[in-house]
C-alpha cells in the first residue's frame, strides 16, 4: 500500500482470466487522493489488465473494487465516467477529426446521445484545451499533429471528462525524451494544482520515480511491492523482476538515487584494435 490520506479507490484480492488463463491473482491496489501512483512492471505482466479493471472496463472474476468508499459495481458506466478517465495504450483517432472535437469526445458522460453542447461542455472543452496548451491547435486535424501533440490532445480530451482520477496506460510511449518530459511535467502539474489522483503506467523506472508518489510493481499477474518509489525499487527487486542487475547511484543535481544497468556492452573494435 502506498502511503496515507483518503482512499480514492482501492482493490482488493482482484482477480481475472480469460482465454481459459489466469491474467492477475490476488491483486491489492490503492489509490490515494491527489496522489500519483504508476504500475510497473515487465511486459505481459499485467498492468493493463489491471487499469481496465480498476477503470471498470472489465470485470474481475475475483476481489472488490470500492470507489469513493462504494462498492464499483453500484455507480452506473455513466457514473463511473463522471469519476474516472482512462486513456488506453496506443489510442486511434480518425486523423481528419478536430483536435477540439477530440477534445469534445471527452464530455461523453455528460452528455445524452444528439444533445447539443452546453455551456457547461464548452467551458471544459476550453478549460482543457487552455491547460495543454493547445488552444492554437484546436482547429488542426489530429492527424497533422506531431506524436507529442496528439499526446496533448489525448489527455485534453481526458481533462474535458471532468473527472477526479486520470488513468493513463504508458502516455510517453512512442514519444522523443522533450515530448516524454513534456507530457509526465503536464501531468505532475495537474495533480499538484488540481488535486487530481493519476494512475499511469510507465515503463521508465527513472522516470517513474522521479514523478510518482508509490509505485505498484507487477510480475505474473500478481503484486510483487508496492509503497513509496525509492525505497521500493531496490536492485534486488529489479533484479527479481526484470532480470536485470542496475545499480543505484545519486542523481548529480538532485542527489536522488538513479537506476542504471550494472552491464553495458563491450565496444566494437577493428583489427588494430581502435575503437
Ligand atoms: N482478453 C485476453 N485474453 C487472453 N489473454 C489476455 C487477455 N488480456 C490480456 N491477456 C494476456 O495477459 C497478459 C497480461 O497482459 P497485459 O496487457 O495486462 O500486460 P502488460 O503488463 O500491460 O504488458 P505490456 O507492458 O506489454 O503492455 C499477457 O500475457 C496478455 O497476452
Amino acid at each position: 500500500m502506498v502511503g496515507g490520506g483518503e482512499i480514492a479507490l482501492e482493490a482488493s484480492g482482484l482477480g481475472f482470466s480469460a482465454g481459459g488463463r489466469t491474467i492477475l491473482q490476488g491483486v491489492d491496489c490503492r489509490l490515494t487522493k491527489g496522489r500519483i501512483l504508476a504500475l510497473l512492471g515487465p511486459n505481459g505482466s499485467g498492468k493493463s489488465t489491471l487499469m481496465r479493471l480498476l477503470a471498470r472496463l472489465e470485470r474481475p472474476n475475483a476481489g472488490t473494487l470500492r470507489l469513493e468508499g462504494q462498492p464499483a459495481e453500484t455507480f452506473s458506466g455513466r457514473e463511473m465516467g463522471r469519476r474516472i478517465a482512462f486513456l488506453p495504450q496506443n489510442m486511434q483517432t480518425p486523423p481528419a477529426l478536430r483536435v477540439r472535437d477530440l477534445v469534445a469526445c471527452g464530455r461523453y458522460p455528460h452528455r445524452s446521445a444528439w444533445r447539443r453542447e452546453s455551456d457547461a461542455d464548452r467551458t471544459a472543452i476550453a478549460a482543457a484545451l487552455e491547460a495543454t496548451d493547445l488552444e492554437p491547435l484546436a482547429e488542426r486535424p489530429v492527424g497533422n499533429l506531431s506524436g507529442g501533440e496528439r499526446q496533448r490532445a489525448l489527455i485534453a480530451m481526458a481533462l474535458a471528462q471532468e473527472t477526479a482520477i486520470l488513468m493513463l496506460d504508458e502516455p510517453t510511449t512512442y514519444l522523443d525524451l522533450r515530448f516524454q518530459l513534456q507530457i509526465l511535467d503536464l501531468v505532475r502539474r495537474l495533480n499538484r494544482e488540481r488535486g487530481l489522483t493519476v494512475c499511469w503506467v510507465l515503463h521508465d523506472l527513472n522516470q517513474a520515480a522521479a514523478y510518482s508518489d508509490g509505485v505498484v510493481v507487477m510480475a505474473d499477474g500478481r503484486c510483487v511491492a508496492s509503497g513509496a518509489p525509492d525505497e521500493t525499487l531496490t536492485p534486488e527487486l529489479v533484479a527479481s523482476v526484470f532480470g536485470v542487475e542496475i545499480l543505484r547511484l545519486p542523481h548529480p543535481a538532485s542527489g536522488r538515487p538513479i537506476s542504471v544497468p550494472a552491464r553495458f556492452p563491450a565496444p566494437f573494435c577493428d583489427q588494430r584494435g581502435a575503437p
